[in-house]
This record gives structure tokens, C-alpha cells and sequence, in this order.
């Protein structure tokens, strides 16, 4: 449990996802989290839980030591820029999850601040976030109290910089490409046989069955598909039909596609 006080600016998809993440990780006591939107209306259930839901980022920022920034990229630095002079950077530490915006810029907007990047995923809601994280200015101190808490919301890593913009599609926007995987085994599920509900909870647990099968025994994908893929089975000519399909070249080309779209626009 950290005693530290975390302003979240931006309560939006991701924004509310980290608050509750915090919340149920234990992580921080929901006191101790303020979290901004203009309109307050969808903060209901985290106002419930205890959580303080504000309009005024500046209020919010006073009152914290670490501050989250969940912002839409095209509105950061007109945010930011606002609230520049509220910021203490002696005694602050700045995290942002924003797509495509450096910390050099971030650290130019709110002169003195230490400026961490950090991209997670919607799963962070349940501790479940794969979380990339890059430091710069970050002293010892902050740069450990920024993993442990990562590490708390599920899994982080640290990566240089330049990787960021990767990290944002094969992690934050790869929880999308699963969900589409998942919905396309229902779909399938359900057209042979399967009523809906039954064929969602085939469908996920088999998704993360193999996603710890890598995890835990940090084996390789292939090598765990050879032990699958029975000789003349059913296995093999099905995998066979979703490659002559293009199902690997797809999935390559969307995540090309997403990546030329942050660094290109
Ligand atoms: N949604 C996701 O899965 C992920 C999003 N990101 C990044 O996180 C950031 C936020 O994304 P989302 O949560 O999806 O967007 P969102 O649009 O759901 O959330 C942004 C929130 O900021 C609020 N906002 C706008 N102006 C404000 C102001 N002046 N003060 C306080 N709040 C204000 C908006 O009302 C909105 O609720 C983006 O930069 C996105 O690229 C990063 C990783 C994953
Ligand atoms: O789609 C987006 O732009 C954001 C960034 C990563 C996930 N959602």
C-alpha cells in the first residue's frame, strides 16, 4: 500500500481503468486518489467507492505528489499548459500514458518536472496491464515507486523511449486485437454449435490458457502448436485454412497499420 496521494487528469476509459486498478490492487486507499473530467457523471461508481472525482485540475494537482495524465493526445499540451505553474516539481512526479507525446515535450510544457511515460493497457483495471515505462529525468526513488506500482496493476517493463509508439500498439492496442480474436471464436463457436455464453467462456479461457502456457513456461508458440496439431488432424487443417486466408499476414499488416498511424498520423 502506498501513502501517496495520485491525481489522475482525465477520467476517461483509461483514466477511470488505473483508478480502479489502484483501488482493487490495494495499491493506494481510494482517498488517496482524485481523479479530473469535466463532465463528472460516468466517475459515479469511483466516487462511490470513495474515490474523490473533481472538475479543477488545479485543485487535484495541489493536492497530490504523483500525477497521472490520461489525456486525448490532441489536448495535452493546451491542459498541461493551463496548469503549468500549479505543478511542484521538487516534490512531484509526473506520469503520462498519453499516445505519441515525448517526454522532452511533456517536460517542456511543466518546466522542472520529472516527466515519466508509461503505456498500459485496459486490463489495468483488474491488475491484468501489460505496462511499458520509460524514464529520463526520474530520480532512484521515482523510478521505483513507478515500477512497483506497474508492477502491482500487472506486468511492467521498461524500454527505451523510441519504443513507445511500439509498445503502444502491441500492448494497449493489442488487447483489442485479442478481444477481435476472441469475438471471431465465438462467432465461430456459436455457428457450430455453441450457445453465446458458452461459446464466450470457451473462447477466453482458451485465449488466456495459452497466453500463460508462454508466460509460465516461456516456451515458444510453435513449439506449443506442434504438441496440438495432430498429422492428418483436425488442428492442422484448420490452422492451414486461416493461413491460406491471411490470418498471420492480417494480423501483421493491422499492427503496421496502427503503428504508421501514430508515427505518420
Ligand atoms: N484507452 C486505452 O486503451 C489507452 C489509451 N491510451 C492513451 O490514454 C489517453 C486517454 O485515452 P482514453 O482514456 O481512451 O481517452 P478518453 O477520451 O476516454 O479519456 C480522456 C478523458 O479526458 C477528459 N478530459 C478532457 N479535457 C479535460 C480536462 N481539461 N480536464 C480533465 N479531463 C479532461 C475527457 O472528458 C475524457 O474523459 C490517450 O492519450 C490515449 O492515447 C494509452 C493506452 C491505452
Ligand atoms: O487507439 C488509440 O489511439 C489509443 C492508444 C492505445 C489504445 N488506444
Amino acid at each position: 500500500m502506498s501513502a501517496k496521494k495520485i491525481a489522475i487528469i482525465g477520467g476517461g476509459n483509461l483514466g477511470s481503468a488505473i483508478a480502479q486498478g489502484l483501488l482493487k490492487s490495494g495499491f493506494s486507499q481510494a482517498g488517496d486518489i482524485t481523479i479530473t473530467k469535466r463532465n463528472t457523471d460516468t466517475l459515479v461508481a469511483l466516487k462511490d467507492a470513495g474515490v474523490q472525482v473533481e472538475k479543477d485540475n488545479a485543485k487535484a494537482i495541489r493536492g497530490a505528489e504523483v500525477i497521472i495524465v490520461a489525456l486525448k493526445p490532441y489536448n495535452v499540451r493546451e491542459v498541461l499548459q493551463e496548469y503549468s505553474t500549479v505543478f511542484d516539481p521538487a516534490k512531484q512526479i509526473l506520469i503520462s500514458v498519453v499516445t505519441g507525446v515525448s517526454i522532452d515535450d511533456l517536460e517542456r510544457i511543466v518546466p522542472g518536472m520529472a516527466v515519466v511515460r508509461a503505456m498500459p493497457n485496459t486490463a489495468i483495471a483488474i491488475q491484468e496491464s501489460m505496462t511499458c515505462l520509460s524514464f529520463k529525468h526520474a530520480t532512484p526513488e521515482q523510478t521505483n515507486f513507478v515500477t512497483d506500482m506497474f508492477n502491482q496493476l500487472g506486468a511492467a517493463v521498461t524500454i527505451d523511449e523510441k519504443l513507445m509508439d511500439a509498445a503502444t500498439v502491441l500492448g494497449a492496442c493489442g488487447i483489442a486485437y485479442a478481444l477481435r480474436f476472441i469475438r471471431a471464436n465465438i462467432q465461430g463457436g456459436i455457428e457450430i454449435g455453441f450457445d453465446a455464453r458458452t461459446a464466450s467462456l470457451i473462447a477466453a479461457q482458451t485465449v488466456k490458457g495459452a497466453a500463460e502456457l508462454l508466460i509460465r513456461e516461456k516456451t515458444h508458440p510453435e513449439a506449443e502448436i506442434d504438441k496440438v496439431t495432430t498429422p492428418k488432424g483436425c488442428t492442422i487443417a484448420g490452422l492451414n485454412e486461416m493461413e491460406h486466408q491471411g490470418f498471420s499476414s492480417s494480423l501483421i499488416k493491422g499492427i503496421t497499420a496502427s503503428y504508421d498511424k501514430i508515427v505518420k498520423g
